[in-house]
């Protein structure tokens, strides 16, 4: 199933607001593997951008490309206002870029790290002091500051990888998968620290294979499956996308659920509960219709609930996958991490 909720090409639909990355037709292949067959990205200034997609989908591959890493072999596309063909200095100059294979230097302390960075970004030595003090600290880093980053927790070397990026004051942060392996207590931790980095104005675009990641945080998703963006939009827009939703009607009389139950023939009945189920896609326009026809009948429902399907099942399904049977990812971590503030 491919749908779009919106169109992502800027030849169609209102004028687009400001984008800090946009990207029309993007592709890659290795050798006869196509990895990317196609790409349109809008992303507004200032928001969220999630990137979702099962392993090996092309996400990594998206981010490279967007952050100057590799090239392209063909499409266009800009970030921070910067071609990528024609201006990648202006880019890498705008850009902060964490992913799996983290910038840390392991075997110098934190407050190195920072520093080192300072110096790649030609601070002068004080201003690179002042900023290297005020980004530990907003990062929860003064205490673990002057010990080797490898004693560090996986939770505090993100933080660390993440406040090594703020050194040279980025306006678009790709994170790639910034939660993999994390403990759900440090995995909060860090949706909170891109809450904050959004509240400040930048704009993070970040790959997750975890759809509660995108779901919590996100403006616009989009799913990238077989080298193409399967489908796009907030979260809410995606759910919508698949059959599975519903009103559901409770009533508390017997009688009043008798008489809807025989007015509403496309409900399913649960007779133990007194519940009606209708299907529903959750739209405004839809559930108005739903309460104006129980106006018009005289029928009070005692509760209403609209249940959407969530992000899971929509990945699945445009993915083309069975939905596992296994603990829901939020709840699991595959490599456990030590104890957030543990400093071995
Ligand atoms: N340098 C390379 N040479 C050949 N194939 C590559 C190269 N880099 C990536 N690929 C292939 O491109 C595809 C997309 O890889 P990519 O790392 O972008 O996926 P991903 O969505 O980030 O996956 P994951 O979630 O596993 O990190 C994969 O099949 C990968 O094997």
């Amino acid at each position: 199933m491919r749908s779009s909720v919106m169109p992502t090409s800027s030849q169609d639909g209102p004028p687009q607001p400001s984008a800090a990355v946009s990207a029309l037709g993007l592709r890659k292949s290795y050798g006869d593997k196509t990895v990317l067959d196609g790409i349109d990205l809008h992303i507004p200034a200032g928001s969220v951008f999630a990137l979702l997609g099962p392993n090996g989908a092309g996400k990594t591959t998206t981010v490279h490309i967007l952050s100057t890493l590799i090239a392209a072999d063909g499409g266009r596309a800009q970030v921070a206002g910067h071609d990528l063909a024609g201006a990648p200095e202006g880019i890498r100059a705008a850009i902060g870029v964490t992913g799996q294979f983290s910038a840390v230097d392991g075997l110098i302390t934190g407050e190195e790290n920072m520093l080192l960075m300072a110096d790649l970004h030609h601070l002068p030595k004080a201003e690179g002091r002042r900023v290297t003090a005020e980004l530990l600290e907003r990062f929860d880093l003064v205490e673990a500051a002057r010990k080797p980053a490898q004693s560090y927790s996986g939770g505090m070397r993100r933080r660390l990888d993440i406040a090594m990026t703020l050194v040279g004051k980025p306006r678009v942060i790709f994170l790639d998968e910034p939660t993999t392996g994390l403990d759900p207590r440090s995995r909060h931790n860090m949706w909170q620290i891109i809450r904050e980095l959004v509240s400040d104005g930048v704009t993070v675009f970040l790959t997750t294979q975890y759809l509660e990641e995108a779901d919590q945080l996100a403006d616009r998703i989009a799913v990238l499956h077989g080298g193409r963006i399967a489908a796009q939009g907030t979260a809410e827009e995606l759910k919508r996308l698949i059959p599975g939703g519903h009103v559901r009607l409770r009533f508390a009389d017997p009688s009043a659920y008798r008489s809807a139950a025989g007015a509403l023939r496309e409900a399913t009945r649960d007779d133990e509960s007194l519940a009606l189920r209708i299907p529903s896609d959750g739209s405004q326009r839809e559930l108005r219709s739903v309460l104006d026809w129980l106006d018009s009948a005289g029928i009070e429902a005692d509760e209403l609930t609209v249940h959407t399907p969530d992000l899971d099942d929509v990945f699945f399904a445009l993915t083309g996958t069975d939905r596992p049977h296994q603990p829901h990812p939020s709840h699991q971590s595959n490599t456990p991490d030590q104890p957030e503030e543990a400093v071995r």
